[in-house]
């Protein structure tokens, strides 16, 4: 695996470049924003209609997050139930909550634009609720969610390289998996190349696996 997070982007070869926060920066700064709910600013460079981009407030910061539920339950005396299995077990159950809001509607739009007042703010509870959980549970753990964010990411961005992937929402075995048959090595030959699962394996684990 890479050292750093920098090596592990694809810096030296150009390929992409990542912002402190993980985020593309050439990406980012080609979207215009929505900052938690204001209007974006209209693009001067072209005419073409760009999506919306919504971004959310910088804080609190994971780090606030992790601090102000450990102190909700060191104020209740909570920390005897919060252990690993139990912060897991009910952030799946709030998942499930969440779930519960889709559950029955069809397809939702983005924007959730057919939801009423009460149905988004129940929903930011219920999110609420499972980030809490998930980062009570990293902490619990020993796992540095935002570090290992930036390294779950970079690892990402070997794995999919934009050029590769563009438009497909194939996962890296199918895409690779095209590319080996067990056909004899050389013309007439009794030696096999590797078929098309091992191929995708062989590459796979060379190409991401640390
Ligand atoms: N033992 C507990 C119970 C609650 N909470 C906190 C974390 C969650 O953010 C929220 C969860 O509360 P509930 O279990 O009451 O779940 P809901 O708020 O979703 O309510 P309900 O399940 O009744 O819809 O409270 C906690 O840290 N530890």
């Amino acid at each position: 695996m890479a050292a750093n997070g920098n090596e592990a982007c694809g810096f030296a070869n150009g390929e992409s470049s990542v912002s402190s926060n993980g985020c593309s920066k050439d990406f980012a700064k080609s979207q215009p924003v929505l900052v938690n709910g204001s209007a974006p600013e209209p693009s001067s460079h072209s005419n073409v209609l760009q999506p919306e981009r919504f971004t959310f407030s910088p804080e609190p910061t994971i780090e606030d997050i992790r601090r102000m539920q450990a102190e909700f339950t060191d104020e209740r005396d909570w920390n005897k139930f919060h252990q690993p299995r139990n912060l897991l077990l009910a952030m799946v159950g709030e998942v499930g909550e969440v779930s519960e809001l889709f559950q029955w509607r069809g397809e939702v739009a983005e924007g959730l634009p057919d939801w009423s007042e009460s149905e988004r703010e129940q929903l930011a509870h219920e999110l609420s609720d499972v980030l809490i959980y998930l980062v009570e549970l990293a902490e619990k753990c020993r796992v540095d969610l935002p570090q290992a964010v930036i390294r779950k990411m970079a690892l990402n961005r070997l794995k999919y390289p934009a050029s590769k992937v563009h438009g497909s929402a194939k996962k890296l075995r199918a895409l690779i998996k095209g590319c080996f048959s067990a056909a004899p090595i050389t013309p007439g030959s009794s030696v096999k190349g590797p078929t098309a699962n091992e191929g995708a394996d062989l590459l796979f684990r060379k190409t991401v696996v640390p």
